[in-house]
């Protein structure tokens, strides 16, 4: 039987992929590849399709042999659904809704659920655990707590079981440099500072200074995507295992603000890396930091990559390796 990966061709997907793959799974693969790249696919079966089209999610249950699904497919930019709330409505809870009636209707029972940080919206307190209040200060964050609300409601009235996955920010790339980050338009704060290192942007653009953090920047808590990938695989196991439904949250429990990601940049290549004060973006919350006791206890998830700095030199050998990434420009 099959594990289904739904935008198993973008960043995180991909990761997971190879380590499911590593793990000897087979896998299928579902991606209309707008923002995904085939190469990033290292084996599996890739199907290339729209998830908001409910009969092209139906066939893919009635064709393949499904035992279990990891969906990633959704628009994750935070400042884009704040100017086009619409379309994140349009797309991560269509597909996600399209996604859980395909597997209440084949019988398939286990679902990990790709989630956010972001459904937490502006903290009081830190490290997060993951019974803090969810009120979202931007619609992708709202479009992934509406996904999870109908994942419970799905699991109770269909017997689904599911992990939910509220991750930080993913960053990194695969030890090997072969796949790594290559979002079109990019617009997180590691490849970008990189992509300024590499003199294939004028500079890296600081979001505001005057956020209630020490220096005034925001702070993140950044997790490696291999550690990402191997929660994903954890999950599918406590699944199987008859294990509770459950959400947990991923990162390393550690904030970092966006001036200390790029002085870490700065001491990993070994460049000066010009920047400059912007104003401000929409919908960002101040200060992200998890505490994932809960997937460490549960899902006995163990971070390797938990550094900083080593992270950010995964990174920079994908950068340095594919200054075009995967060269298909999405
Ligand atoms: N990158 C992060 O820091 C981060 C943090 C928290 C949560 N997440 C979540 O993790 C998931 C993966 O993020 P990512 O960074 O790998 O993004 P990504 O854009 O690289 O991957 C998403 C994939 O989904 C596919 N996709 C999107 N809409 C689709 C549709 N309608 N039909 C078929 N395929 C579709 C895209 O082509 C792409 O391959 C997302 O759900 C995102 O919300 C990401
Ligand atoms: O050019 C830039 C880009 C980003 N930032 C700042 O850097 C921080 C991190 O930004 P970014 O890398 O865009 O990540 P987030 O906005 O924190 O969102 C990411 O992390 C969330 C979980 O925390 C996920 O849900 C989202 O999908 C993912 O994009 C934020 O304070 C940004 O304001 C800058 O200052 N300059």
């Amino acid at each position: 039987m099959a594990i289904l990966v739904c935008g198993g061709a973008g960043y995180i997907g991909s990761h997971t992929v190879w380590e499911l793959l590593d793990h000897g799974e087979e896998i299928i693969v579902a991606d209309n590849l707008e923002k995904g790249h085939k190469a990033a696919l290292q084996g599996g079966k890739l199907i290339k399709g729209d998830l908001r089209d409910k009969e092209f999610v139906r066939k893919l249950f009635r064709k393949h042999d499904i035992e279990g699904v990891i969906n990633f497919a959704a628009y994750i930019e935070v400042g884009e659904s704040v100017q086009l709330p619409m379309k994140y409505y349009h797309n991560n809870v269509v597909l996600s809704l399209n996604i859980l009636e395909a597997m209440a209707e084949a019988h398939t029972p286990y679902l990990v659920f790709s989630s956010t940080a972001a459904t937490y919206g502006a903290v009081e307190t830190s490290p997060i655990t993951e019974d803090f209040p969810t009120i979202p200060t931007n619609p992708y964050g709202e479009t992934k707590l509406t996904v999870e609300k109908a994942i419970k409601w799905t699991a109770q009235a269909h017997g689904l079981k599911y992990v939910i996955l509220r991750y930080f920010n993913a960053s990194g790339a695969h030890p090997s440099s072969k796949i790594g980050e290559d979002h079109h338009p990019e617009t997180h704060l590691i490849p970008l500072v990189l992509q300024a290192a590499l003199g294939k942007r004028p500079s890296i653009k600081i979001f505001g200074n005057d956020y209630p953090t020490p220096d005034g920047t925001c702070i993140r808590d950044y997790i490696h995507v291999c550690d990402l990938a191997q929660a994903h695989y954890l999950a599918l196991q406590h699944l199987r295992s008859g294990k509770e439904n459950t959400t947990c949250n991923l990162g390393n429990g550690l904030g970092f603000s966006v001036k200390e990601v790029i002085e870490t940049a700065e001491k990993v290549t070994g460049l000066k890396i010009p920047q400059e004060m912007a104003p401000r973006r929409p919908g960002d919350p101040p200060a992200l930091v998890a505490s994932s006791d809960r997937a460490k206890s549960l899902l006995g998830w163990k971070p390797k990559y938990a550094d900083l700095a080593t992270i950010i030199e995964t990174a920079w050998n994908w950068h340095k390796n594919h200054p075009n990434g995967y060269g298909d420009k999405k």
